[in-house]
């Protein structure tokens, strides 16, 4: 069977390695260096990382120079999140040699462009489904954007390569993904999608991996890592099999 790929996450808001609450502004704990938490993944044996530029999602500046440092440095695959909303930001964003973006306020506030680069890149676009309830949230998840289900089928109809499911109610909880949310995801799409939030033990991570067959791809992870709640190595080994 595929194995569930780990994708340990790396936030940055005002050039730290930080985790939220729901994705709020304002909730963060900060962790740090963000290229030092990066380098403990890939010396963990990570093989992808998730990197986020919070600041660029939410609109108070970006961490470009910053996230553009980590993401070079690294020897292991890169998801870039967080502002790329126009040419400009993809550029620069592609430009740092990550293996692919994410992609989230753009699909819901300028659908064209999506489309457009979805055609020009291929693999190298992700699309964001971040969620409450069934309404997809834009601009650092603070304001709504349209439903799930109909925004999935018209990325599928432009050739969407995959998706990146949040549960914004279960994001930095520690209160276990929102399993149900994927299998539906996942029935509705026949691309991979990658789970995030909510991740808090090892079995959560075991309940993920069942849905391989179903779609499931990969998992986020992000605040149980920070928390100590189990390390990056009992997680790669818990789903290794
Ligand atoms: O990814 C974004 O663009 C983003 C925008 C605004 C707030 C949060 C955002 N991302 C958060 C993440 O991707 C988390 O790292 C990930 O969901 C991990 O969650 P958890 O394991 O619950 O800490």
């Amino acid at each position: 069977m595929t194995k569930l790929e780990l994708l340990p996450a790396v936030d940055v808001r005002d050039g730290q390695a930080v985790r939220l609450v729901h994705g709020e502004s304002g909730s963060e704990t900060s962790y740090g260096d963000p290229l030092a938490a990066a380098l403990a993944w890939q010396g963990a044996g990570a093989e992808w990382l998730h990197l986020v530029d919070l600041d660029a999602a939410f609109g108070t500046g970006d961490n470009r120079a910053r996230i553009a440092e980590v993401a070079r440095t690294m020897d292991i695959k890169v998801e870039l999140s967080g502002g790329i909303r126009d040419d400009d930001t993809l550029a620069a964003a592609l430009a740092t040699g990550c293996t692919r973006v994410n992609l989230g306020t753009a699909a819901l506030e300028t659908p064209e462009w999506v489309a457009k680069v979805i055609a020009e890149h291929g693999d190298r676009i992700a699309v964001g489904l971040d969620v409450r309830g069934t309404t997809l949230r834009g601009r650092g998840w603070t304001r709504d954007g349209g439903d799930l289900y109909e925004t999935l089928a018209r990325l599928d109809s432009e050739g969407c390569a995959r998706y990146v499911v949040t549960d914004i109610a279960k994001d930095g909880t520690l209160q276990g993904p929102n399993l149900e949310l994927l299998a539906n995801v996942c029935a509705a799409t026949d691309r991979p999608v990658v789970a995030s939030g909510g991740v808090s033990s090892l079995d959560d991570l075991r309940a993920i991996a069942s849905l391989v067959p179903q779609g499931v791809e990969g998992a986020i992870v992000g605040k149980a890592l920070y928390a100590k709640a189990f390390t990056l190595e009992e997680a790669l080994e818990a789903v290794s099999r």
